[in-house]
């Protein structure tokens, strides 16, 4: 029986850093923000939906989204924000539960699907265990300014608008503590893997 395992944290706390390690328990990984990235590009039924809603000045000159200026608007705008989640989760949830599926049906032990909003969107039954990569609020801006080369306001407001990392290790069926070194972060999966009878 395939275990379902729930990836999440909040935005630059080391999910994608946790999610490539599962590649050497040969363990895979469906990951929410590439399909969020594939279902807004041109000829996508999400992508005419942006569009009509925000306009062509999210627009790059090649016609795909401008990210950073849709991020701009959205995250500054929680009532924007939840008009474009409207459009794009539906199609990103339908994908993700048809990726999950097909793992589950080439009989793998484990498959992973990496969330960032699985509690935000109330995604939990999705899964069959909750591992939260925790890093502290200072670490965590500090990482997401460096990565991004945003600054302070602007990574603030991508950090507000999820619930606090904290929040969700209380929630969590497992904790990554990604505030050391990312050897440190794989011994810890490593552990919680082996507990949960996976590897
Ligand atoms: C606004 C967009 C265009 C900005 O793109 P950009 O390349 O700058 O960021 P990227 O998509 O890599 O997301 C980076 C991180 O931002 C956070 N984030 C993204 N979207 C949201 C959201 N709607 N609400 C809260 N946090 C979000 C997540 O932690 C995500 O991992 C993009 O994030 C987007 O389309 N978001 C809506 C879809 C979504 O909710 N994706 C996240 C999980 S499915
Ligand atoms: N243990 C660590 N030590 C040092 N840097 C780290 C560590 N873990 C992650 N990082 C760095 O911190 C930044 C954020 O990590 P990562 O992109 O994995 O976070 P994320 O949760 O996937 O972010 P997002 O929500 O935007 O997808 C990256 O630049 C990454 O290289």
């Amino acid at each position: 029986m395939t275990v379902v395992i729930g990836l999440t944290g909040s935005i630059a706390s080391g999910k994608s850093t946790v999610s490539q390690m599962f590649s050497r328990f040969n363990i895979p990984v469906v990951d929410a923000d590439r399909l969020s990235r594939k279902v807004v590009e041109p000829g996508e039924s999400a992508y005419n939906k942006i569009v009509e809603a925000f306009g062509f000045q999210i627009l790059q000159d090649d016609r795909t989204i401008d990210r950073k200026r849709l991020g701009k608007i959205i995250f500054s705008d929680e009532e924007k924000r939840q008009q474009l989640n409207s459009i794009v989760h539906p199609q990103v949830r339908q994908e993700m539960l048809e990726e999950r599926e097909a793992y589950k049906a080439e009989g793998y032990p484990a498959v992973v699907l990496d969330i960032p909003l699985l509690f935000e969107s109330r995604l939990t039954s999705y899964v069959d265990r909750v591992m939260v990569v925790y890093v502290d609020e200072e670490t965590q801006l500090n990482r997401l300014m460096e990565r991004d080369q945003s600054e302070r306001e602007e990574a603030e407001e991508r950090i507000q608008a999820q619930l606090s990392v904290t929040e969700k290790a209380k929630m969590a069926d497992a904790v990554i503590d990604n505030n050391g070194s990312v050897e440190e972060s794989f011994q810890q999966l490593k552990d919680i893997l082996h507990q949960w009878n996976i590897v």
